[in-house]
């Protein structure tokens, strides 16, 4: 069965990137590229990366008008995502366009609040009401504009799971028991985040800063 782990791999060092990667290939289920490697690689890097044959998830989290994140999208598509995230508060237009602009093999899906947010930091943004209510309101707004899912944190993916049974539900911010949290403010565990309705979860440092990357990872598939 294939692993629902993903390894975000957060360096824009090309020769450092596949070395983690060769590492921990048969212990996750794909890599998740974000914007630093993106921005220090490009294209090519994702081609580099992707020669290892397992999925690529393109975590650039576009947010901009909607014919300017269309473009874009249209430009990645030849890297053939499996997934590649936007930002639900683009809003409805920017969603339908994103989705309508991404190759039919790219599942396409909307961060709702980051995981190193908590409640206080979204009042600062100006959004009333509680963090959860946020979330399931952003989740219905992806579901309507024919995303395939969302990103949230283990908090919410439960009643995020109850209200869109067949979606997509990405969760980062994922740290087994005894794992620093860093700047992620909503954190659970790996296997609390699967029991809950995650479809995949993504893992960065407590695997890519770990003395052994691969037990690392090896320990943590081990809980789900
Ligand atoms: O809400 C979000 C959305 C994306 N991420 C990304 O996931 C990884 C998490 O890395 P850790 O080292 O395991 O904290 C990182 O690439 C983020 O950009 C997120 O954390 N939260």
């Amino acid at each position: 069965m294939t692993s629902p782990l993903y390894l975000a791999i957060d360096t824009p060092h090309l020769d450092a990137a596949l070395t983690l990667a060769q590492r921990v290939r048969h212990h996750v289920g794909g890599f998740k590229l974000g914007l630093e490697f993106f921005c220090a690689n490009g294209h090519h890097g994702v081609h580099e990366v992707a020669k290892l044959g397992l999925p690529i998830f393109l975590d650039l989290k576009l947010h901009d008008i909607p014919n300017t994140v269309a473009k874009a999208i249209q430009a990645l598509r030849p890297l053939e995502p499996a997934v590649l995230t936007v930002h639900a508060a683009g809003g409805r237009a920017m969603l339908e366009e994103a989705k309508a602009a991404a190759g039919l093999n790219t599942k396409v899906v909307a961060v709702t609040v980051l995981t190193s947010l908590d409640s206080l930091d979204l009042a600062d943004t100006g959004v009333e009401g509680s963090l959860h209510d946020q979330v399931v309101r952003l989740a219905s707004l992806a579901r309507e504009s024919g995303l395939d899912g969302i990103v949230c944190s283990g908090h919410e993916v439960k009643a995020a799971r109850n209200a869109w049974p067949s979606g997509f539900f990405v969760v980062p911010g994922v740290r087994p028991s005894n794992g620093k949290t860093g700047d992620q403010k909503r954190v659970v565990t790996p296997a609390q985040a699967m029991a809950d309705g995650a479809s995949i979860l993504v893992v960065g440092r407590p695997i890519s800063q770990s003395e052994d990357p691969d037990l690392a990872a090896r320990e943590i598939e081990a809980t789900l």
